[in-house]
């Protein structure tokens, strides 16, 4: 670049598209130079500067601030619409030879700017490869500070592979500021992802590769989530951290029923595909039934961890009426499970049915989810009835999108009424019994770390005899002293069980006097 008369030229011209260029002075201070934009009719008087010829700084910055004045210019003395012309021809030419396709995904959406899902989605999907390829990357602690979660920084970029197709994902942002009154400057800062893949992969890349991106992101996103255990109070939810640590491994039961539970979970868990096939709503119901004590809440709890699911533990006698009701099944999150405990004692759900049928105010064909009788309004505090909660399952499994498990405990299965009970509402039903000796060993391992003992056999014995729940089992296994003696602890299991045996042959003795002197009675 050359100065004459303190202006500048050649070397400006090889860059400068305009044939009558606009002239940038260059005022060199001390080490810094300052940049200062003026049009060519002030060329003869702008220049003061002693620059020297070939210097790289002054010319990086002389087109720097060329190329941003004339889009100055641009912005300012062009018409709004042939701006806007212009530009979308030039895109459209760009995008005449430019092979790629962009895609963004930008943070929020909506008019209430939500944060999207696929963003969120993508952010876990593109972790991995971020905490490989990325330079620099952001950490953020999830699971109650347990688990650290890595994704990039802004301005970053990482490559994926799809099929053969190789595709380029790229966060960025774009800053706004905010016409809000501050003293600090208040600015916005909107996130996005973009992804670039070569045109000739449009099908491939929209259709499969993202499905399997948001897929994968989410799955990702639930295994990272806190679990939440929710109880209603009145017609909300509240919420806390759910930490239970019972898992189907130490939950004691016979193997072969363990293991088809299991598998029954997981392949309703993996069955949405399925689900969509056969027309039929993703959601399953589960009855669990058995005396107190033999493990159904604690079964719950290994549900949710082994599917990574939420717990809506829902008080049915807090809900003042069935539009409550409709509202909280309406507020559950999709992987979640949605229990009922002690069905039997949270309403009188026993006999209305048949009570109505008996009296023949039921019409034959008539459904019965349909508007509740007289009876079962009256009867308790809570107006929650017997139609209203069949509706709420029954909607629960029209009305909610995702996967959702819905579990019923209760003592006495023989007094639910078989409306509620029946498959396709509790489409598996699991009893839980009294230990038997194998549950009997899933305990001794976990509580006394022993898998075989000579006292085990007597054990065995004894539970075939006596009837034990696991819960009074695993009590007398709780360790009783700091020594944690294991055979002490096997030795007044046994007592238990003896004291229990005799207990239940006295028992059975009374019985058979009363019998036999009623019968003399009637004699
Ligand atoms: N099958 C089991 N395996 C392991 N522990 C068990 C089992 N059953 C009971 N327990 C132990 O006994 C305690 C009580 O069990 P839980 O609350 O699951 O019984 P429940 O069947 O829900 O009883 P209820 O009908 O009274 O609600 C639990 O803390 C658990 O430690
Ligand atoms: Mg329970």
């Amino acid at each position: 670049m050359g100065i004459t008369n303190g202006c500048v030229k050649d070397t400006f011209l090889l860059t400068h598209p305009n044939p009558n260029p606009i002239c940038i002075t260059i005022i060199q201070d001390s080490r810094k130079y300052k940049l200062l934009g003026t049009r060519t009719r002030t060329r003869k008087k702008a220049i003061e500067s002693n620059m020297k010829p070939g210097d790289m700084f002054a010319h990086i910055g002389s087109i720097i601030a060329s190329l941003m004045f004339v889009w100055a210019v641009f912005q300012q003395y062009f018409p709004y619409q042939l701006r806007n012309y212009i530009e979308k021809y030039t895109q459209r030419c760009v995008t005449l030879i430019y092979p790629y396709i962009q895609i963004t995904f930008h943070e929020f959406t909506g008019e209430r700017l939500m944060r999207s899902e696929a963003y969120s989605a993508i952010e876990n999907y593109l972790s991995s490869k971020a905490s490989t390829q990325a330079k620099r990357l952001k950490a953020d602690i999830v699971k109650n500070n347990q688990a650290l979660v890595l994704s990039m920084d802004d301005h970053e970029e990482v490559a994926d592979e799809f099929k053969g197709s190789k595709l380029w994902w790229a966060s960025g942002k774009n800053i706004t500021k905010q016409q809000t009154i501050s003293f600090q400057p208040v600015t916005d800062e909107k996130r996005y992802y973009k992804l670039t893949f070569h045109k000739s992969q449009r099908d491939l890349i929209i259709g499969t590769y993202l499905n399997q991106v948001l897929k994968e992101g989410k799955a990702i996103k639930v295994k990272n989530r806190q679990r939440k255990l929710y109880t209603n109070n009145g017609s909300y939810w509240s919420h806390v951290v759910f930490e239970h640590p019972a898992t189907f491994q130490t939950l004691a039961m016979e193997a072969e029923k363990k293991k088809e539970i299991i598998d029954d979970l997981i392949t309703f868990s993996k069955a949405e595909e399925f689900y969509a096939r056969i027309g039929r709503a993703w959601k399953r119901g589960y009855l669990l039934y058995g005396p107190p004590g033999t493990g159904k809440s604690t079964m719950i709890a290994a549900m949710a961890n082994l599917l990574g699911y939420d717990l809506y533990d829902l008080e049915l006698t807090a809900v003042k009426d069935n539009t409550e009701l409709r509202k909280l099944l309406i507020e559950t999150s999709s992987k979640s499970i949605i229990v009922i405990e002690d069905i039997d004692c949270s309403l009188d759900l026993t006999g209305q049915r048949k009570k109505k049928k008996d009296k023949g105010e039921e019409d034959e064909g008539k459904d019965p989810t349909q508007t509740p009788g007289k009876e079962e309004r009256d009867n308790k505090n809570s107006q929650v009835t017997l139609s209203g909660l069949l509706n709420f399952i029954d909607g629960l499994w029209s009305a909610c999108g995702g996967e959702r498990l819905i579990v019923f405990t209760t003592n006495y299965v023989e007094k639910l009424d078989p409306a509620l009970i029946r498959k396709g509402r509790m489409d598996k039903h699991i009893e839980l019994s009294y230990c038997s000796f194998e549950a009997f060993k899933v305990l001794a391992k976990n509580y006394l770390k022993l898998e075989s003992h000579h006292l085990f056999a007597t054990i065995c014995e004894l539970l075939v005899e006596t009837k034990m729940t696991p819960a009074d089992v695993a009590e007398y296994l709780m360790p009783k002293n700091a020594s944690g003696d294991a055979e002490l602890q096997l030795k007044s299991l046994i007592e238990a069980l003896e004291l229990t045996k005799e207990a239940r042959l006295k028992a059975g003795e009374e019985a058979k006097e009363f019998e036999s002197s009623a019968i003399e009675a009637k004699e």
